[in-house]
Parts: structure tokens; sequence; C-alpha cells
């Protein structure tokens, strides 16, 4: 068995295996047959799995996440058409593999996480994170946070991750965004949460959530005043300060995205949240994650595909800026 043969780049940049030469479905899974970190030594761009969901407050299983959108990013082919971009060209991309995170100890895993996205990020390596659920936003804030200060989180969601604590548990997929917020690592001029719906525990929910600094796009705005608008919005918000994406797949639909820990009816279609993540290619990018695939509630690997599409376009977006 030998190792697959990579793509050479006239840039120098080491792309994706050649799908003529090495069939797609043969091999370990990396993210989107990338080569491994470890087999480049260095990265403009580095994906990373995040095995842990010890933080979820209903169905569990995105733990198995990783590994699930790797698979199914086995098709995802290097030009994006759309964008007009080959961004393994642009940019050195790598899957750095998955962060070894406790799962007995939320507070543990939470420190494993931001000591690894530190790490990664020394060289000024920029970080897409691969969940997992979405506990691990906060640590990759608090990362992110040392080399730029408090920055513009735009965060698609059907929910506002900014309640206070669950059983006393003030770190779970439900809590990140209040406890940035309480941290400073937000820009409270700049953030948002697109893509926002279903029930609240109530209208506190919402009063705290702008005191913590964001402005919300609903699902129902997107519908009714459609997607251009909305993208003019959002930009308007952000300006041209430094962005961390985070994608938390519930965003969409759960006819899109069905393996996913807190499912809400009433979402987006993946093609709608692909054109907004395509207006991102003139802001700077300075980390992202994407959240909450469970694989174990997915089927035909609906999610995992809608999942490893959102993570290129986020990576093409990138592709083209400097950190
Ligand atoms: N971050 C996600 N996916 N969900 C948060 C739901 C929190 C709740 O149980 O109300
Ligand atoms: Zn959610
Ligand atoms: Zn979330």
């Amino acid at each position: 068995m030998s190792s697959p043969e990579y793509v050479q780049f006239e840039s120098g940049n080491i792309g994706p295996a050649d799908a003529s030469k090495s069939p797609r479905f043969a091999g370990i899974a990396t993210f989107a047959r990338l080569p491994r970190y470890e087999d480049v030594g260095h990265a403009d761009i580095a994906v990373t799995g995040v095995p842990f969901d010890s933080g979820v407050s209903y169905r569990p299983g995105a733990r198995f996440g990783p590994a699930h959108v790797r698979e199914a990013s086995r098709l995802l082919r290097p030009y994006n058409p759309e964008a007009d971009i080959s961004p393994f060209a642009e940019a050195q991309v790598v899957d750095a593999g998955d962060i070894s995170v406790n799962p007995f100890s939320i507070a543990e895993a939470v420190t494993d996480i931001e000591r690894a996205a530190d790490e990664l990020r020394a060289g000024g390596t920029r970080v897409v994170a691969i969940g997992g659920d979405h506990t691990l936003a906060l640590p990759m804030l608090r990362s992110v946070n040392k080399t730029h200060g408090p920055v513009a989180v735009v965060h698609f969601d059907a929910h506002l991750d900014t309640w206070d604590t669950y059983f006393g548990a003030p770190m779970t997929h439900g809590t990140p965004f209040r406890r940035a917020s309480e941290e400073g690592l937000i820009d409270m001029e700049a953030s948002l949460h697109v893509g926002i719906r279903g029930p609240l525990y109530g209208k506190d929910d919402l009063r705290d959530d702008e005191r913590l600094g964001f402005a919300i796009i609903s699902t129902h705005e997107i519908e009714v005043e459609g997607v251009q608008a909305a993208v003019e919005r959002m930009h308007r918000r952000i300006g041209d300060r430094p962005v961390y994406l985070s994608i938390d797949i519930d965003v969409l639909d759960p006819a899109h995205a069905p393996g996913t820990g807190t499912p809400e009816a009433g979402g987006m279609t993946s093609r709608e949240l692909i054109r907004m993540l395509r207006s991102f290619s003139s802001t700077r990018i300075v980390g992202a994650d994407v959240v909450e695939v469970s694989p174990p509630y997915d089927h035909a690997q609906l999610t995992a595909v809608a999942g490893s599409h959102v993570a290129y376009e986020v990576i093409c977006a990138m592709a083209t800026q400097r950190s």
C-alpha cells in the first residue's frame, strides 16, 4: 500500500490526493483528502477535528463528527467555480488531525482545545475546527483573542448560545458566547447571530443577548427580506474588523441537516448558507468552526455532506487572505 499521490501546485503548495490517480474512496480519510500537517510541516490554514460532545444538553454524538465530516469530504474537488478560486493552490491547507480532548472534564477539554489552537496558530496558521459540540467556540475565541483582541463573531445557528448555565455548568454548548462576551473576547459593536429561530426560555434571553453584544438576523428576516439584504446587513455590522466564523450545522433546516443534537424546524437551506458564506471572501477571517454534526442521527451522510461543503466554503473565503 503506497501513500496517495498529492497534487503539487505551481505555487509550491501541496494539494489533495489526486482523484484521477488514487481513488477518492481509498485510504485513510483526511479533510478533502488533503495532506496531513506532518506530511507538509507548515500550513496557512489547518483543519483540525475536535471530537468532544460532553457539553451537549440533549442528543449526544457530535464527538464522532470530525470523522464523519472527513468521510463525506472525500468528494470535494479543488476548484470552486462560483468563487473562482483553487483554495488549496492559493494557500497551504492541511489536516492537522484531532485534538486529544478529555471527555470526562469539560474544564480540562476546554483547556486542551485552547492549548492545541495556540500551538497550531503559533506560526500564523489559521484554524478551522470541526466539532464536536459548540462548547469549543469558547477556547477557540480565547486563543484568537491573544493575537487579534476582541473579534467580530459571526455566529450561524438556530440557537443563541448565550445562555448562562445548565445544571450549574458554565461551559456547555448553550453558553460559549455568554462566556466569551463576559471575558471581553468579542467585539460588541460588530458581532451577530444569523439564522436564529425556534422557541426560547423567555423574553429575557433576547434582552441578555443584546446586552452581551450580539445583533440578530433571524431565519424569519432572511425569509422576508431575502438573502442579499441579510448579507448586506451582516457586512454593515462587521465592517472591516477581523472575523471569527462559528457555524452550528443546526442553522440548517433538519431536512438539510438531520444529524445534529438540538434540531429546530424551519431553518435555512444549505444553498442559502453557502451563498452567505461566499460573501466573506473580502473579509479577514481569523478562525472558524463548524460544529454539532452528530452522525448517529444522520442519514445518507446528509449532514456530513453539508458540513464538509460549509467548511470548504469557509476555506475558500479564507484562502486569498493573509492572517
Ligand atoms: N448549541 C446548540 N446546538 N444547542 C444549544 C441548545 C441549548 C438548549 O438545550 O437549550
Ligand atoms: Zn444550535
Ligand atoms: Zn450552537
